[in-house]
């Protein structure tokens, strides 16, 4: 398959509310969507990148400058498939977000000229996920109470809450006293937290908590292996987990039983798979991470949360958990669970009308 030109663009979908953690504020999702435009047909890649560094080292201006100056240059001489674009890349350093989204397009490309979709592709052995959804710190207990219950009658098979210091253990308490044992809640301090905090967090077992996810600093493994050895709750790492390497070291030693897999933050779903295929030789659950995909990313990852070591729910919510109108067709909560996209590549395409109505920006670049 070859390159003929590659079109990037900018796509602004507002917040139904602002999403809040402890990296700060969403209200708008900026999302860089990558087309490529082949020999074989047309493939859609999203970034997972967001305006400002914040989450990652990467940012939506860096990967499209990435993209066009480096790794397209690189790409479009090549006999291209999707698994001749990691290699292809390798010798660029970092970037894992951009080098996902062109992936990915390559892989929808590819994918929907042999009729085969991204979820056979990868090894799924499911039709339907059990998905979670991710809850911002609050302004208040109470209106953090409405929005779980919200949440938990519409079916979420798991409730994530976003913390941070001084918004932990209160809210917590509040969610398992509220709404009861049997719900499956989870935390996540996305960093947050120093290694003095670690006798604070240990306070994090007191309710029943599936897991705590990434307390400390990405680079900080010894601190999450010390909580790790001081709680029976286990530990959680995203942000930490930038390859199948990074997983098998985090593993070795002991910074994580579980493993939150976000194929832009390890620089693909191919990647993604490797680090899946390592964690159930290791006997390690994952789960599917979200990063307010458009309905391009939410395919995707749908399509990677049906692969047989995901066991646990993922960050993959229904389209109206985070947009009133999406780029492509809605994905739709039923009894806790989404449908895995069985049509040929990601499965969904944009639609016109949609996308032009949130676009900002595009670009072609002639390969
Ligand atoms: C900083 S917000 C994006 C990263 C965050 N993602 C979520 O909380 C889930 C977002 C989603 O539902 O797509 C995480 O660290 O897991
Ligand atoms: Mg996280």
């Amino acid at each position: 398959m070859k390159l003929d030109a590659v079109e990037l663009r900018q796509v602004a979908l507002p917040l139904v509310s602002p999403f809040r953690t402890s990296l700060g504020t969403q209200t708008v999702r900026t999302a860089l969507l990558v087309r490529v435009l082949t020999d074989e047909g047309e493939g859609w890649g999203e970034c997972a990148a967001e305006d400002e560094p914040t989450y990652s080292p990467e940012h939506l201006a860096g990967a499209a400058d990435a993209i066009r100056r480096f790794m397209l240059p690189a790409l479009a001489p090549l006999e291209l498939d999707p698994a001749a674009v990691g290699p292809a890349l390798r010798h660029l350093r970092g970037h894992p977000m951009a080098k996902a989204a062109v992936e990915m397009a390559v892989l929808d490309c590819w994918l929907r000229a042999r009729r085969t979709s991204l979820a056979a592709h990868l090894g799924g052995v499911r039709q339907r996920v059990r998905v979670g959804v991710s809850v911002g710190i609050a302004e208040t207990v109470d209106a953090l109470l409405d929005t779980v219950d919200r949440h938990l009658s519409a079916g979420y098979a798991r409730i994530k809450l976003k913390i941070e210091p001084g918004w932990d253990l209160e809210p917590i308490r509040a969610v398992r006293e509220t709404f009861g044992a049997d719900v499956m809640l989870t935390v996540d301090a996305n960093t947050a937290y120093e290694p003095g905090d670690l006798r604070h967090l240990a306070k994090l077992d007191a309710f029943g908590l599936a897991l705590v996810e990434q307390p400390f600093a990405p680079d900080d493994l010894h601190a999450h292996a010390a909580l790790a050895a001081r709680m029976d709750t286990p530990v959680c790492l995203d942000e930490s987990i930038t390859s199948a390497r990074d997983a098998a070291e985090a593993i070795r030693r002991g910074a994580c039983s579980i493993i939150n897999i976000k194929p832009g933050r390890v620089g693909g779903y191919l990647e993604a798979r490797r680090i899946h295929d390592l964690a159930q030789a290791n006997g390690v659950p994952v789960w599917c991470g979200g990063m307010l995909e458009t309905g391009l990313g939410r395919a995707a990852n749908l399509a990677l949360a049906s692969l047989p070591g995901f066991t646990l729910p993922g960050d993959i919510s229904a389209t109206e958990r985070y947009y009133h109108r999406d780029i492509t067709r809605p994905f739709v909560l039923d009894g806790g669970e989404l449908a895995v996209p069985a049509e040929p590549g990601l499965g969904v395409l944009p639609e016109e009308a949609g996308l032009e109505a949130c676009t900002t920006v595009v670009e072609t670049v002639s390969c």
